[in-house]
């Protein structure tokens, strides 16, 4: 007998058990200097199973399997087999266009196609909804538009532009209202009422974050004069080919914009003036010259932390084909040699964790019978696939399930200030994806939740890792190709004034243990213990696909 829970019944599910066959504990101890040692600190405990209990929502116990075998009667059982269990991703970069430009992305298709990819927590960026969320007023726009709308839990991050850079209270509206932090561009966005901000507003910016302890994430490209010959008439700047694309956007401007940042960011050091502000670069595709500042700045001590995206680590330039502006997006893909780098970087901890920048639009803006790749617009659509695209393109350089975890959820959670979220841990929420690795599938074949799936970059390949299950504080939001009937996603907030004695979350060292639950995949089916999940209800329950 399978139950979920929908918005308006989850309360009355008292109880949830996961069986997993066998589990890994990581323990935690961290410091910004040491999140890249995290993995060092993992203990395996493979044989033993463990069970998860959760009550309203909410982890409430992780106890041995035989320590709880036959202390509760099991009701409602769902049998995962041989499936893997993690917490449930946190997107951190995603624009949701919606309201404003629902037509390119919206608050319910944006938030299946999460779901269907076992995203539990999405944090929308302020840009490409109409308008900006530059203050109170169109944050409350936000809200408004996501409300009952939403499939996974959502939250916020506010515009830092030059408009409210040098109104403190206008910033501290804005975050008093609700957003997790701000987002900034060192380059034009692409969307008019969000224009770029320059080192004095990114500072202005970071001295009020500072009170609040919470992050400043940049778009860090910096226009620098173009060396290349894209002046001359010929076929070298040929619009259609994505090598003329990539010379208006090189990896100078990254380092350029980084080096700007990092001037400021020696205000974050402990004892500085604006300690407690946390710089934060979105979407690092070059792996060479930023990542060294980026590296040194960390070993300083200034409180800074990067992300790269699913499409640097599969894509190199030398792939895309003239035409296919499917890839386009700036910071642009790189050479081959630069996505190695960049897996190195990422597996050595450099790089801290992984977004999607999911950013689709309208077909037609995307130019693709034109081809011209300086004149369409900039954004991959990925978000429905990026735990498999992770894993299926990590498989070469031996990818763990225990990094997907950190990259995909702890981080991400703790930049984004929401403590309850990112592990398995008790007293979290109860959000969680469960998924098959060894299953193969051709995307075209599999329900697409993504908008205009046409433009995503990743149709028609092939991936491995296929979510079956995703839960939302306790909630099953998406099972077997299908959604939940009602949208139990809510708007996920931080407290707006930490108190100075609390660390800023990224920082803050946790005392509880994180749960990675797992099951291997062995070769004799008699050895498996399936995952046994059951959800006793207080109250009455919602079957599958049941009306209301
Ligand atoms: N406005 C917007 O979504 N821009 C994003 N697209 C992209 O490729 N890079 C970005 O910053
Ligand atoms: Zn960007
Ligand atoms: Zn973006």
């Amino acid at each position: 007998m399978e139950a979920i829970a929908t918005a308006n019944t989850s309360r009355f599910f008292s109880t949830l058990f996961l069986f997993p066959k066998s589990l890994k504990a990581i323990s935690e101890k961290l410091q910004p200097a040491s999140l890249p040692t995290l993995l060092d600190n993992q203990q395996s405990h493979r044989d033993t199973s463990r069970a998860v209990e959760v009550k309203e929502g909410k982890i409430v116990s992780i106890v041995k399997e035989e320590e709880q075998n036959g202390k509760t009667k099991l009701e409602n059982v769902i049998d995962y087999g041989e499936a893997v269990v993690m917490p449930g991703l946190v997107d951190v970069h995603a624009h949701l266009d919606d309201p404003g430009r629902a037509e390119w992305e919206g608050f319910p298709s944006g938030t299946q196609a999460a779901a269907a990819g076992g995203i539990t927590t999405l944090v929308d960026m302020p840009l490409n909804s109409d308008p900006s969320t530059i203050s109170r007023e169109t944050l409350q726009l936000k809200i408004k538009a996501a409300e009952s709308r939403i499939y996974v839990d959502v939250g916020f991050w506010g515009g830092l532009v030059p408009e409210n850079a040098f109104n403190a209270s206008a910033l501290e509206d804005l975050l008093n209202a609700g957003v997790l932090g701000l987002k900034s561009f060192m380059c034009p966005s692409g969307i008019n009422d969000f224009p770029m901000t320059n080192a004095s507003h990114i500072k202005e910016g970071l001295s009020v974050l500072a009170k609040y302890r919470r992050p400043l994430l940049v778009h860090a490209e910096k226009q620098l004069d173009l060396e290349s010959d894209l002046g001359v008439e010929g076929g070298s700047n040929d619009a259609r080919s994505y090598l003329t694309y990539l010379k208006t956007r090189p990896a100078s401007w990254e380092e350029a914009a980084i080096r700007d940042l990092l001037t400021l960011t020696k205000d974050t050091r402990i004892g500085a003036p604006a300690e407690g502000a946390h710089l934060h670069i979105v979407h690092l595709s070059d792996s060479s010259n930023s990542l060294d500042l980026i590296k040194d700045a960390k070993s300083g001590g200034d409180s800074v932390t990067v992300e790269t995206c699913p499409h640097y680590l599969a894509f190199s330039a030398e792939e895309i084909r003239d035409g296919d502006t499917r890839f386009k997006c700036s910071p642009p893909i790189r050479d081959a040699a630069n996505k190695e780098k960049l897996w190195e970087a990422l597996l050595a901890g450099h790089v801290d964790m992984l977004s999607s920048d999911h950013s689709p639009t309208l077909p037609e803006l995307k130019l693709l019978d034109d081809g011209d790749f300086l004149r369409a617009w900039g954004g991959i659509s990925s978000l429905q696939f990026v735990l498999p695209v992770t894993w299926s393109y990590g498989q070469k350089y031996g990818v763990t399930l225990e990094q997907l975890a950190l990259w995909w959820s702890e981080r991400p959670a703790r930049l984004a200030g929401q403590e309850l979220k990112g592990a398995i841990a008790i007293g979290n929420h109860a959000d969680m994806v469960v998924w098959d690795p060894d299953v193969e599938f051709d995307l075209d074949d599999d329900p697409v939740y993504l908008k205009h799936s046409g433009i995503s970059a990743y149709m028609g390949t092939k991936l491995s890792g296929k979510v079956s299950a995703t839960f939302v504080r306790g909630n099953l939001v998406f099972k077997e190709g299908k959604h939940a009937p009602a949208a139990c996603g809510g708007i996920s907030r931080t407290t707006p004034k930490p108190s100075p004695a609390n660390p800023p979350s990224i920082l803050k060292p946790k005392s509880q243990f994180q749960w990675l639950l797992q099951v291997i995949l062995v070769l004799s089916p008699s050895i498996i213990i399936p995952i046994v999940l059951t959800i006793a209800a207080r109250g009455h329950l919602l079957r599958w696909g049941a009306s209301g």
